[in-house]
């Protein structure tokens, strides 16, 4: 059977649209990888400055990483422990991003779709951070009650 002709144009018209590299309807676009690096600490910044759960995540994930340095965890372990709080981390930037995203669309009103997004957001943090902490549990707990039951004998 021959290919439907007028579907595959319209195709590559809509891809054209989506692949449209100058992004006409953002208020401003970064000029160069530079810049892309202030906005990316702005956003970290304004997270450490309002989300009262991004700083705590921020304070137990360095406590963590100087746990594991101090119980001289593996390279390996460290990368799991590293990767685990970049999770919750990254997880907590987009939790926060989409609240400001659902705001601005429906300011102050109650709406079923908002809710849902902003709960199921909420949602993948808390299960980021029960992750990170079963791998804090696996990876720092044996090696520190091995070091605090050597310290009290
Ligand atoms: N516009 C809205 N319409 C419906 N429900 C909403 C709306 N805004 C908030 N909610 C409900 O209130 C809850 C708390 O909203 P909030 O904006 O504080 O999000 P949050 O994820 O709990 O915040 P945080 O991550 O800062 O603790 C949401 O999870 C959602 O159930």
């Amino acid at each position: 059977m021959s290919p439907d002709l007028s579907t595959q144009t319209s195709n590559k018209v809509s891809d054209k649209v989506i692949a449209k590299p100058n992004r006409d309807l953002s208020w401003r676009v970064a000029a160069n990888l530079w810049i892309s690096f202030k906005y990316a600490w702005a956003g970290l910044s304004y997270a450490f400055r309002t989300q009262r759960n991004f700083r705590i995540h921020v304070i137990v994930g360095s406590l963590a990483i100087g746990l594991g340095a101090f119980l001289r965890l593996s390279a390996v372990e460290m990368s799991i422990i590293s990767l685990t709080i970049g999770a919750v981390l990254a997880m907590e930037l987009l939790n926060t991003a989409l609240e400001s995203v659902v705001d601005l669309t429906v300011k102050q009103s109650y709406h079923e779709l908002a809710k849902i997004a902003k709960d199921c957001a909420a949602g993948a943090v808390l299960i980021s951070a029960i992750a990170a902490i079963l791998v804090a549990g696996s990876l720092l707990l044996p090696p520190l009650l091995t070091l605090l039951q050597s310290t009290l004998r």
